[in-house]
């Protein structure tokens, strides 16, 4: 795989505080344009993992590049190339939706025509145009899922972060946002996903499963079922969960 079609590389990415490995030699890949999903019981790593990959905390050893740049060296460069859409979406209720897609544009330094044009275009792929004089306090959760994506996303980002992305709406509108995600990905912009929802990581593209800080499986939801002789993504899930219990109880740290 070249340089021109990862987006995210890591090598022996690892990260210790104190005694404990949050994250332990991480071997990762992800191509530009995939919806990939990180997944894992709580404390596997995955916050860490991401945290590292924002250029927000430092490794203890080990390398990534984001988007050609390291997150060590070249953190400030890193954050100007993502996009992050956290659960509590991180609106302005009192702007509409215009607003506050201007808002975030400009927080990530598109000013002038250049916004202009590239935030219309983006209206245009995300299917907010009716909305846009609507202030962001009156939409409904789906609408303010959509705005939200589309504020992570405005100044057109290497690589976004969804936290959880369809956590509390119902099911139509969450078959609308996954489209809009892999309509975002399609034109470019590679998805990391991080949830609990396993109908949300059976629809990414390719999946990482972290346990105590360790990378154990790596594949298509299909290829990831099969490694772990499995019947589904939920199965392995609950798998690894147990296997955690035990050996928190065994006392293996
Ligand atoms: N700043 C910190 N100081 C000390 N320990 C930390 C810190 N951040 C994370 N940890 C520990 O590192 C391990 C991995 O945590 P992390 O938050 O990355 O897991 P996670 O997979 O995101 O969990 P969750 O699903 O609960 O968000 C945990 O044992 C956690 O307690």
């Amino acid at each position: 795989m070249g340089p021109t079609t990862s987006v995210v590389r890591t090598q022996a990415l690892h990260k210790q505080f104190g005694s404990l490995v949050a994250v332990h030699s991480l071997d990762l890949e992800i191509r530009r344009g995939e919806v990939f999903g990180l997944l894992g019981p709580n404390g596997s790593g995955k916050t860490t993992t991401i945290r590292m990959l924002c250029g927000l905390v430092l490794p203890t050893s080990g390398t990534a590049e984001v988007a050609g740049f390291d997150i060590t060296t070249d953190a400030e460069k890193v954050r100007r190339r993502i996009g992050y859409m956290s659960q509590r979406y991180g609106l302005y209720d009192e702007l509409t939706v215009a607003e506050n897609l201007r808002f975030y544009a400009s927080v990530y330094g598109l000013v002038g025509k250049a916004r202009d044009v590239r935030l219309a275009e983006h209206v245009e792929l995300l299917g907010l145009g009716e909305r846009l004089r609507q202030r962001a306090g009156t939409l409904s959760g789906g609408w303010k899922q959509r705005l939200a994506l589309a504020c992570a996303t405005a100044h057109h980002p290497d690589l976004v972060f969804l936290d959880e992305p369809t956590a509390g709406v119902d099911p139509a509108a969450r078959r609308t946002f996954w489209q809009t995600i892999y309509d975002l990905a399609q034109a470019g912009t590679t998805v990391l996903v991080t949830t609990h929802y396993m109908d949300e990581a059976e629809r990414c593209q390719r999946l990482a499963f972290l346990s105590r800080g360790h990378l154990i499986g790596l594949g298509t939801p299909a290829e990831v079922v099969q490694q772990f002789g499995a019947k589904t993504v939920e199965d392995v899930f609950v798998m690894l969960q147990q296997r955690d219990e035990q050996a928190a109880h065994g006392g293996v740290s």
